[in-house]
């Protein structure tokens, strides 16, 4: 039997995300800062020769084929010609929904693992433009920089961001990414700014602009939020649910999560510039 080639799937943050227009498609064209986390899923990846894609363990609420796994996997398969199938063992560590960018996250390394595995030699670019296909959020995982993004998130530019530690506090429920973008009180009209200027960080610039309406929608997440900035600077990540503190040490870190999942699920992550997949894979 091969072995099997086992690579993280990260979280990602949003350090901050206005919302500056709304395309004729319905989509939103974001301004962003993408952070990748310490801390995420892992996929266990084997080929197969007769071009089947098997997955497990099956997510509860995901059908295997609108899972994102397999989604990916057949994407590559059709565009490179592949004929080799792949097992697939997912360890899920992630919330669904939570904003951190999961699906998204094991998608990326799907493709650029099934990638490697076939053989395929298939550019980061490549792979990219077929990730924008799965999901906004895929490009940044493929590139595996932190980056400023624009357009619906998939212009990228690589930027090095602080490192600090984070608690992230998942509120127990998901919320889901088109009720937030459909709803009508949402703010889609925030004055674009440079790249320079949201670099320098702090107020007003770092702001999540979703995080009103989830705020009234969620009772649970404006809850929880306001007990986590009592400790530290807080935000939501992405459409929520999850929030994230920012910390100046892992003690200080560690200590504000214990308190946390006193009430709710919480753990502690450092911020990377470089995605752990992309150590992984030494690209
Ligand atoms: C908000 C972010 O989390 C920021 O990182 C992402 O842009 C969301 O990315 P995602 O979950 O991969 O979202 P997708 O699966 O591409 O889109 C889900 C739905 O969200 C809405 N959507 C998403 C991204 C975007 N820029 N504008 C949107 O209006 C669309 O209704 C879309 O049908
Ligand atoms: N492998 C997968 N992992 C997680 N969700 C998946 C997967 N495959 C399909 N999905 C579906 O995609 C939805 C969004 O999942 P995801 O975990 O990426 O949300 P998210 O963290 O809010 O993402 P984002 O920050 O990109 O909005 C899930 O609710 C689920 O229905």
């Amino acid at each position: 039997m091969t072995a099997g080639l086992t690579l993280p799937a990260p979280a990602k943050l949003n350090r901050m995300l206005h919302i500056v227009g709304r395309r004729h498609d319905g989509y939103h064209e974001l301004q962003t800062l993408f952070q990748f986390l310490d801390h995420g899923d892992n996929l266990t990846l084997t080929a197969r020769r007769d071009g089947e894609i098997h997955l497990s363990p099956a997510l509860e609420t995901v059908t295997h084929e609108d899972n994102l796994v397999v989604r990916a996997a057949r994407l590559l398969q059709r565009a490179s010609h592949a004929s080799s199938g792949a097992d697939i063992h997912l360890e899920k560590r992630l919330p669904l929904g939570g904003g951190l960018g999961g699906g998204s996250s094991n998608a990326a390394t799907t493709l650029l693992g099934l990638n490697q595995l076939w053989q395929l030699g298939l550019s980061l670019e490549r792979l990219a433009a077929l990730g924008a296909q799965l999901g906004a959020d895929v490009p940044v995982f493929i590139h595996g920089r932190a980056a400023w993004a624009e357009g619906i998130g998939e212009r990228l530019t690589p930027v090095t961001l602080d490192t600090p530690w984070f608690v992230v506090v998942h509120p127990g429920m998901s919320v889901a990414t088109p009720v937030v973008f459909n709803d009508p009180q949402l703010t889609r009209d925030s004055r674009p700014i440079t790249m320079a200027r949201a670099l320098q960080g702090g107020a007003p610039e770092w702001r999540n602009d979703c995080e009103s309406t989830v705020r009234l929608r969620y009772p649970q997440v404006a809850q929880a939020l306001d007990w986590l900035s009592q400790y530290a600077p807080s935000m939501l990540t992405g459409t929520g649910a999850c929030l994230f503190a920012r910390l100046d040490s892992e003690q200080a870190a560690q200590a504000l999560a214990a308190a946390a999942n006193q009430h709710w699920h919480a753990f502690v992550a450092r911020g990377l510039n470089v995605s752990p997949l992309h150590d992984a894979l030494g690209c």
